[in-house]
């Protein structure tokens, strides 16, 4: 459940850099100000936290370089090596956003970077409950990803990329399950968070959870 997007990133591992740097024009919007987004999350958490989809470790590093003890939970083999190789010490584990076993007794906070999109809706309903019954009052879920305002923004954003020719991302945004904020809204709501939200650039917003 939610792993199905997994194997993609098997091809993806090796230039995922390029693209987060901006070299690949068909993603440069997507990472536009990817540190800054980084940074964003890193600053709203503390304590002991749960990252999910390490990737190659960019908002790792930054957690880590801020004090923070960080668990991560990645589900592709690449991208975990990645992860491990760059942070020798730290805990890089197997599982997912919904499947996790992060072998600590508590929990400070949840946290991801151009991930919750791999979930359907009614999965990420489900993942947010289950957070919140993992952590205390005041825990936190800070995510960054991909949302819409509405549905009918996310198909003009559809057009716009094939309009310019860049398929890859108007099939990512069509195959994977890209969201809108009232619907994030509502999912945090139901399981318990209060919920604000900041635009980082034309895709991604930063979801910013209290329970
Ligand atoms: C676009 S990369 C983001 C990597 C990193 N967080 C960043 O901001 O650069 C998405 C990552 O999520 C992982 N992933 C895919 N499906 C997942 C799932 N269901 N649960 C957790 N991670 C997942 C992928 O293997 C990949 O490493």
């Amino acid at each position: 459940m939610g792993r199905e997007f997994v194997d993609i990133f098997d091809e993806w591992a090796d230039s995922y850099e390029a693209s987060v740097s901006g070299e690949d024009p068909e993603y440069r919007d997507v990472f536009e100000g990817y540190e800054n987004i980084l940074d964003a999350v890193t600053k709203r958490v503390s304590g002991t936290i749960v990252e999910f989809g390490t990737g190659t470790g960019n908002l790792t590093a930054k957690l880590i370089e801020a004090g923070i003890s960080v668990i991560g939970i990645e589900p592709n083999t690449k991208m975990r090596q990645a992860t491990a190789m760059r942070f020798p010490f730290m805990k890089v584990l197997d599982g997912d956003l919904l499947q996790f076993e992060a072998e600590t007794e508590s929990i400070d906070a949840f946290v991801s970077t151009y991930v919750f999109h791999h979930l359907t809706d009614s999965e990420k309903g489900e993942a947010l409950k289950k957070y919140a019954v993992l952590l205390p009052t005041n825990g936190k879920v800070v995510f960054a990803d991909t949302a819409f305002i509405s549905e009918d923004a996310k198909q003009a954003q559809i057009v716009k990329e094939r309009a310019r020719g860049f398929h890859h991302v108007a099939d990512d945004l069509e195959r994977e399950y890209y969201t809108t904020i009232p619907i994030l809204t509502k999912l945090f709501n139901e399981a318990g968070f209060q919920v604000q939200f900041t635009q980082m650039n034309d895709f991604v917003w930063l979801m910013d959870a209290i329970k």
